[in-house]
């Protein structure tokens, strides 16, 4: 097997064991939801996966049932569900009526009855009802997209401007109770800042949304600046949360492939969160240490890096990750460095992620490509596309951030 075909079994592999199937039907198996109405809504770019799964299980006891995801993301019908595909990272139109369909859903439920709640990364853009208009709201996401907050700032400021982020949607639900399953893509698993937590008690602050606003330099209407200083909930009595998948899980399932193809894994760490480039720079540098090794290894770092947009080329996170570390592996012995999003989407492209060996960096050059100038131009995409390092998985069903992984095969 070529470095390549190893790369592609292990993306395979990990995302595989990352779906959350498993997991959803763990967390349902043996759960009685009492005699009242059960209902379901889904929301994520896995949420079409999480709602086949409790289908699969609960079958027509879910009374209805409405599924936000995203574009791509959906793959058939479920049962009676109302299965909405929207606008991700920004909200669109049908992010709104996808929700609207939720809560009118869930709006005149009572006591007795249940929301099974299904979460999922990406829901921040998915499931939105907002309460600035969709030209703000959407001028908005711009500007925390390409300023280069973290996904914790940026969930802490957009729970100020919904009616259903914050812990809102469990407000709503109320009296009904909320079965949530979370599947967590943000390190840590903070469980009221994935897809900004409709479903869980707030722990951000306005004064926090405040000083973020400033950090970063936003621009606010006088309407958005009003709602900056109102508060969300920081209690909320209907709700029961249980967390499935996360990072941990992609990173193990690589490390198990790694081995199975020959490689001695090591996990260096399930929330790497720097500046993309480095990362990859930094996992080149891993490999050059090691050159002289005698049998093969595989390092793995999962998490999710960002990028701050210096350029206006297309690219995403994963992609710019892998060639940053093209220049460092240059002519080492086969070695190959690549990062995948385990959700199949890497930024505003249709890849998942990229893929270098020792040889991209001067085959790049050899086609009149610098490196470091696309980087600078934030087009890692175009670049990888020339040379055949782009990975694409289309879309996967799970969403618990990236794993990138170096190999050194002896
Ligand atoms: O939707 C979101 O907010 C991000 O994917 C983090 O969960």
């Amino acid at each position: 097997m070529t470095l390549r075909e190893d790369a592609n079994r292990i993306v395979s592999d990990a995302i595989t064991a990352a779906l959350p199937d498993t997991a959803v039907k763990k967390a349902l198996e043996g759960r009685s939801f009492g005699p009242g109405r059960l209902v379901l809504v889904a929301l994520g770019k896995a949420g079409w996966q999480m709602a086949r799964s409790a289908y699969d299980l609960l079958g027509e006891r879910i009374e209805a049932g409405v599924v936000v995801t995203k574009y791509q993301h959906a793959k058939g019908p479920i049962g009676n569900f109302k299965i909405v595909e929207a606008g991700h990272p920004v909200p669109d139109e049908n992010s709104f009526s996808g929700t609207r369909a939720a809560i009118d859903l869930v709006r005149d439920l009572g006591e007795d009855d249940t929301v099974l709640f299904l979460v999922s990364g990406g829901g921040s853009a998915l499931f939105e009802q907002p309460l600035i208009s969709p030209e703000e709201l959407q001028g908005l996401t711009g500007q925390l997209l390409a300023c280069g907050a973290d996904i914790v700032e940026m969930n802490t400021i957009r729970k100020r401007f919904s009616a259903v982020k914050g812990g809102r949607f469990a407000q709503i639900c109320a009296p009904a109770k909320v079965f949530s399953i979370v599947l967590s893509d943000i390190i840590g698993d903070p469980l009221d800042m994935i897809a900004s937590g409709p479903a869980y008690p707030d722990s951000s602050t306005s004064d926090q949304a405040r000083e973020i606003a400033r950090k970063y330099n936003l621009t606010l209407t006088p309407k958005m600046e009003e709602l900056l200083l109102q508060e969300t909930p920081k209690e909320l009595h209907n709700v029961e949360t249980h967390i499935t998948g996360s990072v941990r899980q992609l990173c193990r399932a690589a490390a198990k492939c790694c081995e199975e193809l020959g490689y001695e894994p090591h996990i260096l760490t399930a929330s790497l969160c720097c500046e993309a480039r480095e990362a990859g720079s930094f996992l080149s540098s891993i490999a050059q240490y090691h050159q002289d090794c005698d049998h093969s290894l595989a390092f793995i770092a999962g998490g999710e890096t960002v990028v701050h947009l210096t350029g206006k080329g297309l690219g995403g996170r994963n992609q710019e990750l892998a060639l940053a570390g093209a220049a460092g592996i240059a002519g080492l012995p086969a070695t190959a460095l690549f990062s995948v999003g385990s959700d199949g989407t890497d930024g505003p492209t249709d890849a998942a992620g990229g893929y270098v060996d020792n040889t991209t960096f001067e085959t790049l050059k050899e086609a009149g490509t610098d490196v470091f100038e696309v980087l600078r131009q934030n087009d890692s995409y175009h670049a990888l596309e020339r040379c055949g390092g782009l990975i694409r998985t289309g879309a996967t069903g799970t969403n618990v951030n990236d794993v990138a992984v170096l190999l050194l095969r002896r």
